[in-house]
């Protein structure tokens, strides 16, 4: 197994007023494999979206290394990280984030067609199949003001899925979702994460964490704990056990 993410020592401050330093992400050293479904959980404000961020190149480290695929991205300049970003990465946030006066179906193409020369035919075709893929095509011609808040994160996990990218981030992508549609999004993410992309997610949910192989516990700008839960290990085997081995892990660990 190759790593796509490996991160050493990576710190991130902030300036504040009055010359004064936040310090954000402590020294964290973290590695993720290719094919891996990895969830990060943590209080609120101790850096799990931060993390998120440096890990793909949205935000830059103030020290330390982080490596993407091998290579070292802390020291690129960020047209290079954006090439990065549009063409192996997916983003999904909790705000869903599309455009308004586009359709559902030109919401899902348009990252591939930012790239020169691109077919057009070629990528509405795909865009169509993963419309399908997440149960969503017959909305394909739909705005957004016509679509419920599961139904708009689907189409973000096909906008995030056009350009066929190695892994996927998602900040919080069910928070603001009901429960039947948590349920739907993250068997999709599982399916996507099955078919071989590697998967990271933060969220405040152990329920959605129980569905992922690999929980990171982030507490005050420190990575504190991380709990493996294979598909092979038979106390894992139900939902429920994951959940609730994962609440007592977290209690555990001082959530
Ligand atoms: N650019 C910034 N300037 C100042 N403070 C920041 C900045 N970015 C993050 N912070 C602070 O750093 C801390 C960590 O923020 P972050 O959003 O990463 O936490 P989080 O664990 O994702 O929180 P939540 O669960 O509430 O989303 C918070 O105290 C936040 O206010």
């Amino acid at each position: 197994m190759s790593l796509i993410v490996e991160a050493r020592n990576m710190n991130k401050k902030v300036k504040l007023g009055n010359d004064h330093e936040l310090h954000i992400l402590k020294d964290i050293n973290l590695e993720i494999e290719e094919g891996e479904f990895v969830s990060v959980m943590g209080p609120s404000g101790s850096g799990k979206t931060t993390l998120l961020y440096n890990i793909s190149g949205m935000d830059k480290v103030s020290s330390g290394s982080v490596k993407f695929k091998g290579s070292e991205i802390t020291s690129l300049k960020e047209e290079q990280l954006a090439r990065i970003r549009l063409n192996n990465m997916g983003f999904i946030f909790q705000d869903i984030n599309l455009l308004k006066n586009l359709s559902l179906i030109d919401n899902v193409m348009f990252p591939a067609l930012v790239s020169k020369g691109a077919d057009k035919h070629a990528v509405n075709l795909k865009a169509k199949k993963l419309l399908k893929m997440t149960g969503i095509e017959k909305l394909a011609n739909n705005t957004i003001t016509q679509g419920s808040g599961g139904q708009l994160q689907r189409v973000a996990i096909c906008r995030a899925l056009i350009n066929e990218p190695d892994i996927i981030f998602g900040d919080e992508p069910t928070g603001a979702l009901d429960s039947k549609s948590t349920v739907e999004i993250m068997s999709i993410l599982t399916e996507i994460n099955r078919k071989g992309t590697t998967v990271i997610l933060v969220t405040h949910d152990a329920k959605v964490a129980a569905k992922t192989e690999r929980v990171l516990f982030m507490l005050d700008g420190n990575l504190v704990a991380q709990k493996k839960m294979s598909k092979f290990d038979r106390r894992y085997e139900n939902s429920k056990n994951r959940e609730e081995s994962i609440m007592k892990w977290l209690i555990e660990h001082g959530f």
